[in-house]
């Protein structure tokens, strides 16, 4: 167990999932907590439910139920974007939108430009929802670029991905020129530079070369090393990064120390 103060905590977190036979728990009554900083790796067999366990952490999972509190706050004093903002899921495969890499970059930012004003809900549902999916993401561009830009001007994009070792990366570029190791960093690259708490990473080096894959591990250290606390669902062997690995089967999460490292642990 971490030595510092928990900044998230579940406890009894639950998924019961359909199945043709009737509803099927996956898993029941789990606990976790991580520490500012800390770098977790949860591993287990294919299926036994480790996708299900970081989507609920991130209020994405219907699924599942849980008690969730970031920095002692329960997840019930946050609407739900603020929480997945906090506590920032990352997929598997890069979801890169847009005619440059930096508007890709920016996309949360163009988002939460359209989130902030006050024109957003018109014509749409409650929450402004429909009016934004609706109409398709180039409108995110077009409307609230400009905003997005000076929000996050291609200078600090620039400036923390040379920081995070992606100067290869040309931010005029089409995203879809991007290699697939390129593509893993931007994204995860994006979500870092909307500053989350917490780091829910879903498998982003599979599919990796191991050059790569050691690339996006660096950049996750680079970002425990300031304060995020990371979990990383990894199939690799470990890598000397994580202070713990946590194994889930068979419903139940172990908890082992990871060996201390080969000087490549979070925050070194
Ligand atoms: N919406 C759903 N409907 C039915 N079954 C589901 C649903 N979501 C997940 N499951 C099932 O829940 C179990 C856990 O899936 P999950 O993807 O969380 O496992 P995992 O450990 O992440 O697997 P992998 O390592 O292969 O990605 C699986 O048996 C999966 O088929």
């Amino acid at each position: 167990m971490q030595n510092n103060p928990p900044v998230f905590t579940a406890e009894q977190v639950s998924c019961t999932v359909p199945s043709p036979d009737g509803d099927r728990i996956v898993f029941s009554g789990l606990a976790f907590a991580i520490a500012r900083g800390e770098i977790v790796d949860l591993v287990g067999p294919s299926g036994s439910g480790k996708s299900s366990l970081l989507t609920a952490f991130a209020r994405l999972n219907p699924h599942a139920t849980g008690t969730f509190m970031l920095e002692g706050r329960t997840a019930d004093g946050f609407t739900p974007q603020r929480w997945r903002r906090e506590v920032a899921y990352l997929p598997q495969k890069p979801i890169l939108p847009g005619n440059t890499v930096a508007e890709a970059i920016r996309l949360p930012f163009t988002l939460a430009v359209r989130a902030d004003a006050p024109t957003a809900a018109a014509g749409a549902d409650g929450d402004g929802r429909q009016g934004r999916f609706g109409r398709g993401l180039s409108r995110f561009f077009r409307s609230d670029g400009a905003h997005a830009r000076e929000l996050l001007p291609n200078g600090r994009i620039r400036g923390t991905l040379d920081a995070m070792g992606c100067d290869d990366i040309d931010l005029e570029r089409h995203p879809h020129d991007l290699s697939g190791g390129q593509a893993a960093r931007i994204s995860l690259a994006r979500t870092l530079l909307t500053e989350p708490k917490v780091l829910l990473a879903d498998e982003v080096d599979a599919g990796l070369d191991d050059e790569n894959a050691d690339r996006v591990a660096s950049i996750m250290a680079y970002a425990a090393g300031r304060g995020m606390a990371i979990v990383r669902i990894r199939h690799r062997p470990p890598d000397g990064r994580a202070s713990r690995i946590v194994t889930l089967e068979g419903g139940a999460l172990t908890e082992t120390m990871a060996e201390a490292a080969d000087g490549k642990g979070a925050g070194r």
